[in-house]
């Protein structure tokens, strides 16, 4: 898996990867980043209107992702009716684990994501309580917006969301299958 392969899908919106060992920058937008950790489906073979029965066939993988969202711009767009794009997508927007690998993960409607921020618990959940099962998703996003392999998914976030700030330290997993760590840092310009 790599950065340059991977598209992202968020209400329509494209998050921009950020791989291990690189902070994530909080926009000099913002005073209100909030992490959200959640399941990311990567897709092995693309598709359009996949059918749930199908859509499992469909994915190579998953990774565990963090969907940094400035919530102050979230709101503002929100009352306005306007897109979440310098919410969601702005740089460093997406940080992203190691690719796993399928096989990893035999029931990805069934496992428990946690995230720590300087050592606290904050997100502790299960992927049983998402809204919308991961073949749904496929299927669903597939109608609109053809999948192509490489493409990653992101699945929702369990209660517990909240603020950071610089030179705070995250950490996030998986299970016993991955655990990744990001530090914060403040955009210089
Ligand atoms: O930001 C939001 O309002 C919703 C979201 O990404 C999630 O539930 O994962
Ligand atoms: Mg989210």
């Amino acid at each position: 898996m790599t950065a340059r392969n991977i598209s992202l899908f968020w209400e329509w919106g494209r998050k921009i990867i950020l791989r291990r060992d690189s902070p994530i920058l909080v926009p000099l937008y913002t005073s209100n980043l909030h992490h959200e950790v959640e399941l990311g489906v990567v897709i092995g073979k693309g598709g359009t209107a996949i059918p749930q029965a199908a859509a499992m066939e469909h994915v190579a993988g998953y990774a565990l992702c963090l969907d940094m969202t400035a919530r102050d711009i979230q709101d503002e767009c929100k009352s306005k009716g306007l897109p979440w794009t310098l919410a969601k997508a702005f740089n460093t927007s997406c940080p992203v684990s190691e690719f796993i690998p399928k096989e990893r993960i035999p029931d990805p409607g069934s496992v428990n994501l946690w995230l720590k921020v300087n050592d606290q618990l904050r997100q502790s959940g299960c992927t049983s309580q998402m809204i919308f099962s991961i073949p749904y998703l496929i299927s669903y996003i597939s109608d609109f917006i053809t999948l192509e392999e490489g493409d990653l998914i992101l699945t929702g976030t369990p209660k517990g969301v909240s603020a950071v700030q610089e030179h705070d330290e995250l950490q996030a997993g998986i299970e016993d299958v991955v655990t990744m760590s990001f530090r914060v840092d403040r955009q210089d310009k």
